[in-house]
């Protein structure tokens, strides 16, 4: 079985090719990054480090790679053979990939109408679809006619905690956490079901996304935005602060409240599932720098990502306005780094425009939305965590 994955990163190898590799498929990658495709087809083969007290590892093997910028042609094919296609590439890089995947699909259903799913890994409601959206816009309405009979874009909740390699001699080998979720939306599915041991498929993939999405990645900004503005550099020193340690369970109990009656979650399991992600990011095995998480700070405060969401939510269930997603976000318009373009950009917003318009625009939020009077309050309350 063959398996082309766009994105050879922290993710498409520590997790996607870990998977695919284990229910055996041979994983072509696509990637811009020159080096680790020249290492992939140099090596053939990977390793996997479970970041635990074991240590155990895994060799991950069948994989070659294609450099998508010198080789474009070479991905044409192996999407026509393809028995699956995955993307880690980033939420904002799926319409930078979606030409070169239009380009294969018409070949493709120029050649054989053997179905194919095509699976976006990436930390977003909709993935897949946005995906399959911009690939459309490449094609003809006949293409993307044949494309809706033979092409199916489900999408997915992938969860992993996949840090930056940093400090490791080989370009290839990555540590990533024991734990794993993989769930897609069965009926979206063309075809048979992929065989790939450890997805999960649903009927309804909206409680499983927006769960993961609100507790995990909500949780996650706590250490790393509120752990960057006091001067932490990792997730595991952010979260032995007792003030990160409170506002990241006063942020999950609000986005846990927004859940819970949106989905009628059982409290109990919610609470239980809130402790095992806390758990999961004081792992003393793993070391997760905050820039890492906080990465992208005007994504991450768009209308349905892991704040502005759940927080808008939280408010038509209760009534009452969240105050810990409020102070998180207060420190997300507080974020500076000088490596990441969103946070320069965040930055350069705020001095032309202020706080106030600023957070408007990127949440898309009315300037009368009680959030962003909220969050405007807690950029002085925040000023206390520094000491
Ligand atoms: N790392 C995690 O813990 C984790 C967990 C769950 C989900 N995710 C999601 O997975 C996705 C990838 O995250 P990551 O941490 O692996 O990032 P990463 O930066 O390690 O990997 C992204 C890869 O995409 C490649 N890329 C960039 N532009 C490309 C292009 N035009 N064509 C092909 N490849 C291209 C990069 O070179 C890089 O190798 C994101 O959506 C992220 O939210 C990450
Ligand atoms: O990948 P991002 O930038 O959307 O979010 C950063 C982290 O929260 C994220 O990568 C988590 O490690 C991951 O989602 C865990 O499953």
């Amino acid at each position: 079985m063959l398996a082309v994955h766009f994105g050879a990163g922290n993710i498409g190898r520590g997790f996607i090719g870990a998977l695919l590799y284990q229910s055996g498929y041979h994983t072509t990658f696509v990637d811009v990054n020159d080096a680790v495709i020249q290492e992939l087809n140099n090596k053939q083969q990977y390793t996997v480090i479970l970041a635990a007290e074991q240590n155990e590892s895994l060799t991950v093997k069948n994989v070659s790679g294609i450099n998508s910028v010198t080789s474009p042609e070479k991905v044409i094919e192996a999407i026509i053979k393809a028995d699956i296609v995955t993307t880690a590439v980033g939420p904002t890089i799926l319409p930078v990939i979606s030409n070169l995947i239009s380009k294969g699909l018409r070949e493709r259903i120029n050649s054989t109408k053997r179905q194919l799913n095509i699976i976006a890994c990436e930390n977003m409601v909709g993935g897949s679809s946005l995906l399959k959206e911009k690939v459309f816009e490449h094609l003809t309405e006949e293409e993307q006619a044949a494309c809706n009979d033979l092409i199916g874009f489900p999408n997915a909740a992938v969860d992993r905690i996949v840090p930056n390699q940093v400090n490791k001699k080989d370009l290839l080998e990555v540590s990533v956490e024991p734990y794993f979720e993989w769930v897609v939306d069965e009926p979206a599915i063309k075809g048979d079901v992929p065989s790939v041991d450890g997805i999960m498929y649903v009927k309804d993939l909206t409680p499983y996304i927006e769960r993961k999405l609100f507790t995990v990645n909500t949780g996650h900004a706590v250490p790393a935005y509120i752990g960057h503005y006091i001067g932490y550099d990792t997730i595991y020193e952010a979260m032995n602060d007792i003030n990160v340690q409170e506002i990241i369970r006063g942020v999950l109990a609000e986005s846990g409240e927004a859940l819970i009656q949106t989905y009628q979650f059982d409290r109990k399991e919610h609470q239980a599932y809130i402790n095992n992600i806390i758990q999961r990011f004081k792992n003393p095995y793993i070391s997760d720098e905050v820039t890492r998480v906080g990465r992208g700070p005007i994504r991450k405060l768009g209308p349905n990502d892991r704040l502005i969401r759940p927080a808008c939510i939280y408010i038509n269930v209760t009534g009452k306005t969240p105050s810990y997603l409020a102070k998180t976000i207060a420190s997300v318009l507080q974020y500076t780094n000088s490596h990441d373009e969103e946070a320069i950009k965040l930055q350069q917003m705020i001095k032309e425009m202020g706080y106030n318009k600023t957070l408007q625009s990127v949440s898309q939020l009315d300037l009368q939305h009680p959030l962003i009077s909220a969050v405007l309050d807690e950029l002085d309350e925040i000023k206390v965590l520094k000491g």
